[in-house]
Formats: C-alpha cells, structure tokens, sequence
C-alpha cells in the first residue's frame, strides 16, 4: 500500500478492506469500477496472495479488467460466469433506502449487469457519498450514439413533469469528442439536483427508444459499507440500519490497516 493515502482513499481504503472479507474460497465476485473498487481489489490481491484466497472475478470495465490482471487474479467474463455470488461496487451517491446512483466512470451498464446477476450486491463508499435524496450528482444515462441528439430531446420532454429539481441534460465529453464507454456508446448526464421518486424515473428512461440503461441502481443493494479517514467502518442495511461498526488503525508505517474491533 502507499504510504501518506489522503484522507478520502484512507476512506475508501478501510471500506475496500472491510467488504473484502464477505469474500470466500471458490466464490464468483462481481468487481465493480472507479477508486473505491480499485482499493478492494488491491485488497483481494493481498488475500490472494497471503491467505491463498481463490476466487472468479467478473470485471465491470476494461480498466478493473486490467488491474485484475495485474495482480495475478483469475477473471471470467459474466457469459461465462452466468450467476455470481456477489458484486462489490462503489457508488456516487446512496439514501437510506440503499438505492443508488451509479455511472460517474462510465461503467453503469455493466456495473447494473454483473449486480443483477449476483445474489447479493455490496457497495463501498466514502461518508460523502450518503445523501438524504438521490440527485445532487448528475444521473448517467448510457445512449446508442445513433441518433443521440433525438433520445436527449425525448428525455428533455419526458422529464417534464416528473418530480425533479433541475432538468439540464448534457452529453458526456472526453476532450473535444463525446465519451465513450465500453460497449461503444454514449453518456448523458442528466442534471435533475432532487429525484423524488427514483424508480418512476428509471422506468420512464429505460422506456425512451435509445436509452439503454440509466444509473439509478433501486432495490439492487443489499449491504453498504461506509469508510472514515480515521478507520472507522459502519455496515448499514436497508431494514436494519447499522449492523456492525468496526475500526482499522494504522500500526505499521506500510499502512497495514488492523481490525482492531473485537
Ligand atoms: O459507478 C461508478 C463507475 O461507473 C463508480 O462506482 C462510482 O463512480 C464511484 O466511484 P469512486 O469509487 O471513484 O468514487
């Protein structure tokens, strides 16, 4: 690990290596994408390696693809997989109910792919990304380049009188040309700064000829686990609120993080 971590990857840190653990022999384990789950799978490379930790990794994008890889771990593709154990992510942004807003790197598609696939999803995340209301970060909506500017308008229109705050739609950039993502399509980024009711607004999308999928992850969510700068690690569930806290703490100078809860 490198040493120094700013306080935010300390966060994300010590929530990678908390979830790491729901991780068992022969498992096949969805890999989600962006900082948060490049910590948890550094953290299963550590597994691998110390404990002989085996297990099938199904990435969510080419760059959790090749950082798998990296670090020796064995990696299947979902064709090949089907069904999966479980899918640990991060995520933009989580409310109490565990629904989520995903897509900020790209990957949605996959990302809500692999989840549903998987018999119980987890997400890693920061303190920050807990919100009272879903919305302040904007909503990825991954399009078929074909005829983009005609999906955008569609949504402009079907956003209208929907229980939103903001209704600016923006097309994602890489540059000077629109981004890309893996399975060669395009973002919207959808600017709605309150989403009343994110299942109505998921469904109305997936409806729109072009959308292919969004970022709202509802009812997808099993556990969230929640890193603090200072080691500290809560564990939340929909209905039973906080089920664990636990805290890691710097012993060593090689940021070995220890449990030191029980
Ligand atoms: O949805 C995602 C990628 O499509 C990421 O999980 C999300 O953006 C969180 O990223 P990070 O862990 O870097 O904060």
């Amino acid at each position: 690990m490198p040493t120094d971590l700013p306080p935010v990857d300390k966060a994300k840190f010590v929530a990678a290596k908390r979830a790491s653990a729901y991780v068992e022999d022969g498992m096949t384990v969805g890999l989600g994408t962006g900082s948060t789950a490049a910590w948890l799978v550094r953290c299963l490379g550590e597994r691998a390696q110390t404990e002989g930790l085996r297990f099938r990794g199904v990435p969510t994008s080419e760059r959790t693809a090749d950082l798998a890889r990296e670090l020796g771990l064995e990696i299947t593709t979902l064709e090949e997989a089907r069904w999966l154990d479980l899918t640990i992510d991060g995520a933009d942004e989580h409310d109490a109910r565990l629904d989520l807003i995903k897509g900020a790197g790209g990957a949605l598609l996959r990302e809500k792919i692999v989840a549903t696939a998987s018999e119980r999803m987890i997400v890693i995340a920061d303190a920050s990304k807990k919100v009272e209301t879903l919305g302040a970060c904007p909503l990825p909506v991954e399009v078929i380049p074909f005829g983009w500017q005609t999906t955008c308008a569609l949504i402009e229109e079907a956003l209208i009188g929907l229980d939103v705050m903001g209704r600016e739609v923006t097309l994602r950039m890489e540059g000077e040309a629109p981004f890309v993502t893996d399975e060669g399509n395009h973002i919207l980024d959808l600017h709605l700064k309150r989403i009343g009711d994110p299942r109505r607004l998921g469904l109305m999308l997936n409806q729109i000829a072009g959308v292919v999928e969004n970022g709202l992850f509802v009812d997808i969510c099993d556990v969230v686990v929640t890193g603090y700068a200072d080691g500290r690690v809560t564990l939340h569930d929909e209905t039973r609120g906080t089920l664990e806290e636990t805290r890691y703490e710097f012993v060593t100078e090689d940021n070995i993080f220890t449990d030191i809860s029980d």
